[in-house]
């Protein structure tokens, strides 16, 4: 299996990695080396804010070696077209985010994902336009960025009794209070601050992280 088909496929939890919002590259090389070394990561996903599109290249161009080097998808954040041209696993694309089913139409066999917030008609709409995964949250309070939707463990019940196509879970999830969203049937949880913001440092934040997983 490429990194691509195990990025979304999984028959237990996994960890969804995103990075900072901002981060200098070739300084964050080894530090995400580390993070991925710590423990499994099924994904890695460029979230830059505030960058330019040749940023991100450069920024694609030094990070996805070290997610590949791992057979850890690598996932670009808001922008399919950049991601199909930069050979990347996927795109993650929110609800403002572009054309769904051009991107659909472009990534072929690649992953998209798509933000469905708290709504069970938007994951439909995701689901019949083919998506990888649909994401729901945010789940809990997070300094990350300022949300405006707020999801429950319901969704995530709602969604795995009825659906195959896998769910992420985002939005404030620490190794605390995660288990109620494995339990619930979360495939993936995406994080950033409980890795890279984790007072013992990423690896440490990896490990708490796939502990609180496998004891959910
Ligand atoms: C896995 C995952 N889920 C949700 C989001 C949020 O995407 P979006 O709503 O487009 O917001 P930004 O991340 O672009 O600020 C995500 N990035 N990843
Ligand atoms: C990108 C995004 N979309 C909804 S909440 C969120 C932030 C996730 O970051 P954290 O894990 O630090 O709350
Ligand atoms: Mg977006």
């Amino acid at each position: 299996m490429n990194a691509a088909s195990q990025g979304v496929s999984s028959e237990r939890c996994r960890l969804y990695l995103i990075t900072p919002p901002r981060l200098d590259p070739a300084a964050f090389r080894d530090v995400l080396a580390a993070a991925l070394d710590a423990g499994d990561v099924a994904s890695l996903q460029l979230r830059l804010k505030d960058a330019s599109v040749d940023d991100v290249r450069r920024a694609v161009e030094i990070l996805m070696p070290v997610a590949h080097a791992r057979d850890v998808a690598f996932i670009l954040n808001d922008d399919a077209k950049l991601a199909h041209e930069l050979g990347c696993d996927g795109a993650h694309l929110g609800q403002t985010d572009g054309d769904h089913a051009g991107a659909r139409a472009l990534l072929k066999d690649r992953i998209l994902g798509i933000t469905c917030h708290a709504s069970r008609h938007l994951a439909m709409e995701a689901g019949e336009l083919g998506a990888d995964y649909v994401a729901f949250g945010a789940f809990f309070p997070t300094d990350t960025k300022e949300v405006v939707h707020h999801a429950g463990t319901d969704i995530l019940e709602w969604w795995t009794e009825m659906m195959e196509i896998p769910c992420v879970a985002i939005g404030g999830i620490t190794a605390a209070n995660c288990g109620p969203l494995v339990r619930a049937g979360a495939d993936f949880l995406a994080v950033v601050g409980a890795v890279w913001n984790h007072p013992e440092g990423p690896a440490a934040g990896v490990r708490a992280m796939n502990a609180a997983i496998a004891a959910a």
